[in-house]
């Protein structure tokens, strides 16, 4: 049974007129870390909205742990853990306080070990009886975090978690949920770090416009597309043939080549223009490259289609 599956989802706003959603199928494995990447706008949150039970798909289901998310809100909603996007909490209780009645929500009681855990690796330990009033917003956020796991559901999905968040929390965050995730529980992130989602998730599944353009385990992504990105900085024009094919943030330049081969042809093209290069180096293609690469291969389609 997996422990997260979407069956031919969709989801439209305003009568029809906004397409979020357009036939999302995939699984999502026992004990997977699994991420879910997508531009602003893909249907991301609409996803996680609708596996959440606070919102209804126009078709298809969702199912968790084999429960229906609609039929069986109940069991479903038991089964996972959510970390929201937005710093909702409750200003009257203190951080315990605030954990326990989450737990109580869920039917779960005489917790207190579990919360002293969940407090202790959450860097939380000092906050307990602190007012959540007074916490800061990066405290709040482990609150939330602690919130999630507080019933020990088998399912975590965080989304975004780490939106303006500091280093601090995001390695406390990211050890503490590896552990959980080596313990057994499943995972699903949202997010727009790529560098974090290729660093934990073992697959990824890339949306766009509501439809999944990628799924693939996160290896297999990197390993599949451009191997090789040259990196370097120039102030001066790039030859046409070259700037067709690079990347360009500022004075930095980045540019695709499949082999050494290339890597050559791309330099001798940059010395025939004259174009002067600084810092250059070659590495290794990442999951932003591998991003990019999708989303522009999208469009391109797209326009074939039209
Ligand atoms: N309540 C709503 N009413 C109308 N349109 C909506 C509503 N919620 C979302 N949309 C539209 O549905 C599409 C998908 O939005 P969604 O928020 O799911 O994307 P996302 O991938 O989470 O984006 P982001 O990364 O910006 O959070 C967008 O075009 C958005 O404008």
């Amino acid at each position: 049974m997996p422990a997260i599956s979407f069956q031919n989802v969709s989801k439209t706003y305003r009568g029809g007129q906004v397409k979020a959603l357009d036939g999302v199928s995939f699984d999502i494995a026992q004990g997977e870390f699994f991420g879910l990447l997508g531009p602003n706008g893909a249907g991301k949150t609409s996803l996680i909205s609708i596996l959440a039970g606070l919102s209804q798909a126009s078709g298809g289901r969702v199912l968790v742990q084999g429960q229906d998310v609609v039929s069986d809100f109940a069991a479903a909603r038991r089964a996972l853990g959510i970390v929201p996007q937005e710093l909702v909490f409750d200003p009257f209780f203190n951080v315990r306080e605030a954990l326990r009645f989450q737990g109580g929500y869920f039917g779960v009681h005489n917790n207190e070990a579990w919360i002293d855990e969940l407090l202790e690796n959450l860097g939380l330990a000092d906050k307990a009886n602190a007012n959540m009033r007074q916490l800061s917003g990066g405290m709040k956020r482990r609150v939330l975090v602690a919130q999630a796991l507080v019933h020990r559901p088998p399912v975590i999905v965080l989304d975004e978690p780490t939106a303006g968040v500091d280093v601090e929390l995001r390695q406390t965050l990211w050890q503490f949920i590896a552990r959980l995730n080596r313990e057994g529980h499943t995972v699903l992130l949202t997010t727009h770090y790529l560098e974090e989602a290729e660093a934990l998730c073992g697959r990824i599944a890339m949306l766009k416009q509501g439809r999944v353009v990628a799924l693939e385990r996160t290896s297999e992504l990197l390993k599949g597309r451009a191997s090789t990105m040259l990196r370097f900085k120039t102030d001066a024009t790039l030859p046409e043939s070259l700037a067709a094919q690079a990347r360009m943030t500022g004075r930095i330049v980045q540019i695709k080549a499949h082999d050494a081969a290339e890597v050559e042809t791309i330099l001798t093209k940059l010395r025939a223009a004259n174009c002067p290069v600084e810092d250059l180096e070659i590495g290794r293609a990442d999951l932003e490259d591998v991003f990019l690469e999708i989303m522009q291969e999208e469009e391109q389609d797209k326009g074939v289609r039209a």
